[in-house]
């Protein structure tokens, strides 16, 4: 059955820098208690810290905190882009990622290629793999730089490109963070349509965000993280009321909602920076 389950996870990056000593001093007196060393002598900063939970079908979670509180980590820690320093993660289904547009494609082949490539490894058959062709085709509009090699594209073509492709076959567990829904203002519109069919399909979706009113919308659990640590765990509003610091009466009024996707100037600093 498709499930996800963090244990005690522990990811930490050495810092390497030019006067180790200075910062070492420094980063002794940080508050966070996120600086360390390692045993070989070396600055780490721990990025993630006793994170643990549990995610069945029908889970849509919310990643909130602020800046550097842990988020990006905790996607890539789930799609097995970084190895857990302690504890572990255990993912059963087939993953699809919203987390950098280049990932997973190769530069110098073409976006056709990139396309077919993608399906086999999926294990789609050659009529599958046609109709994804078609599919991304049609959604990413790049006319014939399709034929060309991606280190070619400009990066908003990479973005349509690689968002077309991700949407394109269904994931049981959808990672995404939020980034992937910013770009030009008929992009948005058409690939919002298309990401809420994708998250309506997913069994899981775990999604990064620092705009409220997508949260509310899409996810039925959040996570505050903070310092790399589960501050909070709960429903959406519960957790979102807590974050933000007041209730989520404006965010009912959705027909007097601002557009969820620009950074809206009222709203406080930590949702408007990524
Ligand atoms: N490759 C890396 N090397 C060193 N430190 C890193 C690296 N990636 C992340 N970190 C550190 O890990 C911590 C968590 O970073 P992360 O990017 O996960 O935060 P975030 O919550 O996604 O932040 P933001 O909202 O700003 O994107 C930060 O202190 C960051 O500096």
């Amino acid at each position: 059955m498709v499930g996800i389950t963090v244990r005690d996870l522990e990811i930490s990056f050495p810092l390497y820098h030019g006067n180790a000593r200075s910062l070492k001093k420094t980063l002794r007196n940080s508050l966070s208690g996120r600086f360390t060393h390692d045993e070989r002598e070396r600055v780490v900063v721990q990025a993630l810290r006793d994170v643990s939970f549990t995610l069945n079908p029908g889970d849509r979670l919310g990643l909130v905190g602020g800046n550097g509180a842990g988020k990006t980590t905790l996607l890539r820690a789930l799609a097995g882009i970084y190895e857990p320093v302690g504890g572990s993660v255990t993912v059963h289904g087939h993953i699809g990622t919203l987390l950098d547009p280049s990932l997973g494609m190769n530069m110098e082949l073409t976006g056709r290629e990139n396309i077919r490539l993608r399906g086999m490894f999926a294990g789609l058959s050659p009529s599958e793999i046609r109709a994804v062709e078609e599919d991304v085709e049609a959604f990413a509009g790049l006319g014939s730089f399709l034929d060309l090699p991606v280190q070619t594209y400009s990066s908003g073509m990479t973005v349509r490109l690689s968002f077309g492709l991700a949407t394109a076959i269904m994931p049981d567990v959808l990672l995404m963070d939020e980034w992937f829904m910013a770009g030009d203002a008929s992009f948005r519109q058409r690939a919002r349509k298309r990401l809420e069919t994708l998250v309506s399909k997913a069994d899981i979706l775990v999604l990064s965000s620092h705009m409220a009113d997508i949260m509310a919308d899409w996810c039925n659990r959040l996570i505050w993280l903070e310092d790399g640590r589960i501050r909070m765990d709960g429903s959406t509003r519960e957790v979102l009321e807590a974050y933000l610091g007041h209730p989520l009466e404006e965010l009912d009024r959705k027909e007097t909602a601002p557009d969820p996707i620009l950074p809206q100037p009222d709203a406080p600093d930590s949702l408007l920076t990524t």
